[in-house]
C-alpha cells in the first residue's frame, strides 16, 4: 500500500497498529510513530540552525525508509542501513520513487557505526536501543537520537529485564513514563561516558509505547563529567507516594519515609535527575513542526508542554493522588492555579493529560488544594 508522510510517498508492506514492537512477517512500517518521524524531522531543522556543520545522517535501522527519505528530502546526506534484504529493496525503491539520493546498504548497524564517522545517528531498533548504543556515542560527531520501545524494562514492570539491558534499578511507580525515561538517559550517558563523551538530552518526549530522546554530544572529558554529576537516584514511599531525589552515584536510601513514618520505601536508580530538554531548542523544534505534517497538531502540543515543563524528576497523577485523599479531581488548571497561589512551582507534563509537576509535597499538594 501507498503512504504519505510530509512530502513523501512510499510503498508499504505492512501498516499495523504498534501496540508491539512490531517484529513479524514483511518489512516494518509503524504508522502510529508518525509523531516521533514529524518531531525528528522538526528535530533535523533546529539542529541544523545550531550546529550548521552537521550534514551526514546515519538512519541506523531504516526498514521502509522513510524517515532516511524525509531527512534526506530536508536536504541531509543520507545512508540508511538495515539487516533485512527486503527492507534494504524496499528502502531503495522508495528513494528512487522520491528522486532522493539516499545510500542504502545491507548492512549491521553496529559494524557500520565501527568504522565510519556520521554527525547524527538515528538507533530505532526493535526493543532496546542499548546493544548499539557504545558504537552510536563512539562514532557519532554532534547528535545522537534514540528511540526505546522496551516500556516495560524502562518502567519496572519486567525488573530483572530492565537491569541486565539498562544497568539500573527502576521502580514501578505512577509516574512510570519518566521512570522509563530517566532509566534510558541513565545508561546513554553513562554509555557515552565510556568514551570521554557527554551526551546531553536536549529534546525528549514519551509518547504511546516508546519513548525517544535526541543527545548532543560534547567530546570534552570534563562535560561527561559534568553530566555524570546529574545522575542519582529517587527514593519513593509506596505507602504515601512521596518522593525525594538524591544526586550522587551513591544511594542513602531511608529506612522509614520521612513524611508518614511508613517502610515500604524503594529506591530507583542510578537515574539520570537533570532536565530532560533544552528549552531554547524546544522552541526551536516547535518552530520547525509545519501543517504538511500528519501529525502536526500532536506535535506540537506536545512540544509545548515540554518547553514549560518543570524540571522535578518525578511528576505526580492528579488522579491518583485524588483517589488516595477520596477526593474527586477538580479541572487540571484550577489544581495547578491553586498550587501557585500557595506560593508553588506547578505545571503539566507532557507523559499525559493528568501529570503535572510541583516543587510541593505530597502533603502540601493536598493542603493547598483542598
Ligand atoms: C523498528 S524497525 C525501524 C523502523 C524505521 N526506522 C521507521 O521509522 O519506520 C527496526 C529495523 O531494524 C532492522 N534491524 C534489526 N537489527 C539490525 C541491525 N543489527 N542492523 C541494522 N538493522 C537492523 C530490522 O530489520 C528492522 O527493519
Amino acid at each position: 500500500m501507498r503512504v504519505t508522510e510530509g512530502s513523501i510517498e512510499f510503498a508499504v508492506e505492512d501498516a499495523r497498529d504498534g501496540a508491539s514492537q512490531g517484529r513479524g512477517e514483511g518489512v516494518f512500517y509503524n504508522p502510529t510513530q508518525e509523531l516521533n518521524r514529524d518531531v525528528t524531522v522538526a528535530v533535523l531543522r533546529a539542529y541544523r540552525e545550531r550546529e550548521p556543520r552537521a550534514e551526514t545522517y546515519l538512519d541506523a535501522m531504516t526498514a521502509s525508509g522513510v524517515r532516511a527519505c524525509r531527512a534526506a528530502s530536508e536536504g541531509w546526506d543520507v545512508t540508511a542501513l538495515d539487516t533485512d534484504p527486503d527492507a534494504v529493496s524496499l528502502a531503495r525503491e522508495n528513494a528512487d520513487r522520491n528522486g532522493l539520493a539516499v545510500d542504502v546498504i545491507e548492512r549491521d548497524a553496529n559494524v557500520h557505526m565501527h568504522d565510519s564517522t556520521t554527525d547524527v545517528i538515528d538507533l530505532d531498533p526493535f526493543g532496546t536501543p542499548i546493544p548499539f548504543a557504545d558504537a552510536a556515542f563512539a562514532n557519532a560527531r554532534d547528535l545522537v537520537c534514540v528511540t526505546a520501545t522496551d516500556t516495560a524494562p524502562l518502567c519496572g514492570a519486567h525488573f530483572e529485564s530492565g537491569v541486565r539491558s539498562y544497568g539500573a534499578v527502576a521502580r514501578n511507580t505512577d509516574y512510570h513514563p519518566e521512570m522509563g525515561l530517566r532509566v534510558l538517559l541513565s545508561a546513554l550517558v553513562r554509555t557515552a561516558a565510556r568514551y570521554d563523551t557527554a551526551a546531553r538530552p536536549i529534546c525528549s518526549h514519551v509518547s504511546r509505547h516508546y519513548a525517544r530522546t535526541y543527545l548532543e554530544l560534547d567530546g570534552r572529558a570534563t562535560e561527561a563529567d559534568a553530566c555524570l554529576d546529574e545522575l542519582g537516584y529517587v527514593h519513593h514511599c509506596e505507602d504515601c507516594l512521596t518522593r525525594e531525589a538524591e544526586w550522587g552515584l551513591i544511594a542513602h536510601p531511608p529506612d522509614d519515609c520521612p513524611a508518614c513514618g511508613g517502610n515500604r520505601v524503594v529506591t530507583a536508580g542510578p537515574l539520570w535527575l537533570g532536565a530532560i530538554r533544552d528549552r531554547e531548542f524546544v522552541a526551536a523544534v516547535r518552530e520547525g513542526v509545519d501543517d504538511g505534517m500528519g501529525e502536526a497538531a500532536r506535535a506540537r502540543r506536545m512540544l509545548d508542554r515540554l518547553a514549560t515543563e518543570l524540571d522535578e524528576p518525578t511528576h505526580y497523577d492528579q488522579h491518583r493522588l485524588c483517589k488516595e485523599w477520596t477526593r474527586s479531581a477538580p479541572a487540571m488548571d484550577e489544581f495547578l492555579a491553586d498550587l501557585r497561589a500557595a506560593g508553588f512551582e506547578a505545571s503539566r507534563a507532557h507523559y499525559h493529560g493528568t501529570a503535572f509537576k510541583t516543587d510541593a509535597s505530597v502533603e502540601e499538594i493536598r493542603d493547598a488544594t483542598a
